[in-house]
């Protein structure tokens, strides 16, 4: 609903009170709290609060979120066409072109009648962080500006403190520790190895790190391997100097990553938007931040002649070692849990009533 006001969240943490918006990253490195979104192609919008609370996610209200039908979600690629696009990056590897890209699909539904155009992402956080919760969970309304926005997302993009940068990489997705291969801590290693050399560029030489290397992580439904790697950012380096060196992150594009750009491009028949972007806050005043990875993330798109339509983007890493069908399954298991608790059917139980 256009007249909800601005209002960000981020874990315990609420914002209101909007003072100003902008598209420039050296706004972070100014002062007051922000929150970020940046769009995988590119958009920015930072958005200045001026009431920071620490309060926990309020229990959904029954009624408060009328999700699309479980029936209605429609992919930007059917199986055939994700299939196909996974042996096609094969080829791309075979020929040396890449070797590793990350192959998504967006998710579309119409949000019902009436209740479309009151729909809250905050409403949405609401159930997600009883259904889903997730360490980068949060919501950023800002209807006027175009940005509604709930996720769920597991992934740290940016986190930093004072001089001090991290990164949390995620590759390798399974339903439990066992399923996990061989090939999901090579994938895991390409994509640590481009985080170092992204924050190379912008940290003091030689201070890269990786504190931590394909550590098993429990989400709700599926594990994940997890890396960190961390930097001391260079003098002169801000967060702009940090988003150019970093965006958009490795783990959602591919290495190298110019060519996994390309060839996204070219393979993918939907813009991800806020999907694999970057979603967070930072605190100019402290020092500090906190960016996800966009994924795991739901938002409304109101452009549409149609009425408004609620969007959710899956994706998995596709090297050489990858099975077709299992990437397929893979985007599904990622999705299946979330689009549950978006449509009503994910009941505390665990199972999805459909
Ligand atoms: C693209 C997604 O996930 C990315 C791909 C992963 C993988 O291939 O294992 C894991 C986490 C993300 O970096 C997604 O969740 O939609």
């Amino acid at each position: 609903m256009h007249d909800l006001p601005p209002l960000a969240r981020f874990g315990g943490l609420v914002a209101s009170d909007l003072r100003d918006v902008t598209s420039d990253p050296a706004a972070l490195d100014s002062a007051g709290f922000w929150a970020v979104t940046a769009d995988f192609e590119g958009g920015l919008v930072c958005a200045r609060f001026g009431d920071v609370r620490t309060e926990p996610v309020p229990a959904p209200v029954p009624g408060a979120w009328h999700g699309p039908s479980a029936g209605d979600w429609t992919s930007s690629m059917d199986r055939a066409a994700y299939t196909a696009g996974v042996r096609r990056i094969r080829e791309h590897i075979a020929a040396g072109d890449v070797y590793q890209a990350n192959l998504c699909r967006v998710l579309t539904a119409p949000l019902p009648d009436r209740a479309g155009a009151r729909a809250d992402v905050d409403a949405l956080t609401a159930l997600l962080a009883r259904g889903n919760p997730a360490p980068y969970a949060g919501t950023i309304r800002l209807p006027a500006h175009g940005v509604e926005i709930a996720t769920a997302s597991p992934e740290l993009y940016l986190r930093r403190d004072g001089r001090t940068v991290e990164s949390g990489p995620i590759k390798g997705t399974g339903r439990t520790a066992g399923d996990l291969l061989e090939k999901d801590h090579a994938e895991n290693v390409m994509i640590v190895d481009l985080v170092r050399n992204d924050l190379g560029r912008v940290a003091v030489a030689g201070s890269v790190t990786v504190p931590e290397l394909c550590v098993v992580e429990p989400h709700p439904g599926l594990v994940h391997l997890v890396s960190t790697v961390r930097a001391a950012l260079a003098p002169r380096a801000g967060w702009a100097e940090l988003l150019g060196a970093t965006f958009p992150p490795g783990s959602v594009t591919g290495a190298p990553k110019s060519s996994a750009l390309a060839i996204i491009e070219a393979l993918e028949t939907a813009p991800r938007g806020p999907y694999c972007g970057g979603i967070g806050w930072v605190d100019a005043d402290r020092g500090t931040g906190e960016l996800a990875v966009g994924i795991r993330t739901f938002w409304i798109d109101r452009a549409l002649p149609g009425g408004p339509v609620l969007r959710f983007g899956t994706g998995a890493g596709i090297t050489w070692g990858s099975d077709p069908e299992r990437e397929w399954a893979e985007t599904e298991l990622k999705a299946s849990r979330l689009l549950a608790v978006a449509s009503g059917t994910y009941r505390e139980t665990g199972r999805t009533a459909s």
